[in-house]
């Protein structure tokens, strides 16, 4: 699927991974809508972009994945302004272990809020013209997948194993009943982003269990190698219902058990 001309809503894009993506989408002759809570970062970010690809190339809106209220201003004027919705990625996120609550509404609630919102303009069901969604989750999802599990970060985790779990399911559902939706989710290591902002903020009562990961000598990803992972969930059509785990030996394309046997 090319890019050209396509319109891309983006979660969480003023900063880290989702400019990473809303800029290689622009790249590549996608128009981009960026929805963040920071509305200092989203203007200062759309001025930039405006003197690089043109000012009718992006939309900047100020928009919580905590509000439906906010979701749906934010759809329309996609719809009002570019005409349709192709691509959606929800990447929004936070890592504090010591609001377990905010985290599952963000993390979790928010793809989800944003998803079923969005498959209202995107579903062919619906007079849409289908699409892709690409979900941000996390390497600390994959416990299940033989990786260990993250103990300075439980709550944080359930989310990303929640993203995988409903990324799967409603690419299930979209083949079963054609709404020509692909679904994918990426799970990176650690990225070079403003994302751990300090230990006791992001893992409060956890922070002692940091341990050797925080002294881990691997490098952080950068968020273009994120960017370019989810711009090939998106292009390649052959790609749905794919988990893929981002680290810094590749990409890896996981399989998951057909049966409880
Ligand atoms: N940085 C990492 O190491 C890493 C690793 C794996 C997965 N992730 C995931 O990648 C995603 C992006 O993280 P990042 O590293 O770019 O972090 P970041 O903090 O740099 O960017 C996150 C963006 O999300 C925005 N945001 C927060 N709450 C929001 C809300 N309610 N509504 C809309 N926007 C909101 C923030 O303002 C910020 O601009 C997250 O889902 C995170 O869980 C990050
Ligand atoms: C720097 C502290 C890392 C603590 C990990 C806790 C939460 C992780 C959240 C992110 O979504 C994922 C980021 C890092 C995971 C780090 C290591 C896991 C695997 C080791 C590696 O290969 O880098």
């Amino acid at each position: 699927m090319s890019l050209g001309g396509k319109v891309a809503v983006v979660t969480g894009a003023a900063k880290g991974i989702g400019k990473a993506i809303a800029e290689i989408f622009l790249q590549n002759g996608a128009k981009v809508v960026l929805l963040d809570v920071d509305e200092p970062a989203g203007k200062r970010l759309k001025n930039g972009l405006d003197q690089q690809f043109g000012e009718e190339r992006s939309l900047f809106m100020k928009c919580s994945v905590e509000s439906d209220e906010d979701i749906k201003a934010a759809l329309q004027s996609t719809i009002d302004t570019f005409g349709s919705i192709n691509i959606l990625c929800n990447n929004a996120g936070i890592l504090r272990e010591g609001d377990w609550e905010k985290t599952i509404s963000i993390n979790l609630g928010g793809v989800i809020r944003m998803t079923y919102a969005a498959l209202e303009h995107m579903n062919k069901l619906s007079g849409g013209q289908g699409g892709v969604v690409v979900n941000t989750s996390s390497v600390a999802a994959l416990c299940p997948q033989g990786l260990d599990p993250l103990p300075s970060c439980p709550a944080y985790s359930a989310t990303k194993h929640g993203v995988v779990a409903f990324t799967r399911a409603m690419a299930a559902a979209s083949r079963a009943s054609e709404y020509g939706i692909r679904f994918n989710v990426v799970c990176p290591v650690r990225v070079q982003t403003d994302f751990f902002s300090s230990v006791s903020q992001n893992f409060g009562q956890f922070s002692h269990l940091l341990g050797a990961l925080q002294k881990s000598a691997e490098r952080a990803l950068d968020p273009s190698e994120v960017a370019e992972c989810v711009l090939d969930l998106v292009t390649d059509e052959v790609k749905n219902g794919e988990t893929v785990l981002l680290s810094q030996s590749g990409r890896k394309y996981l399989t998951f058990p057909q049966n409880l046997q």
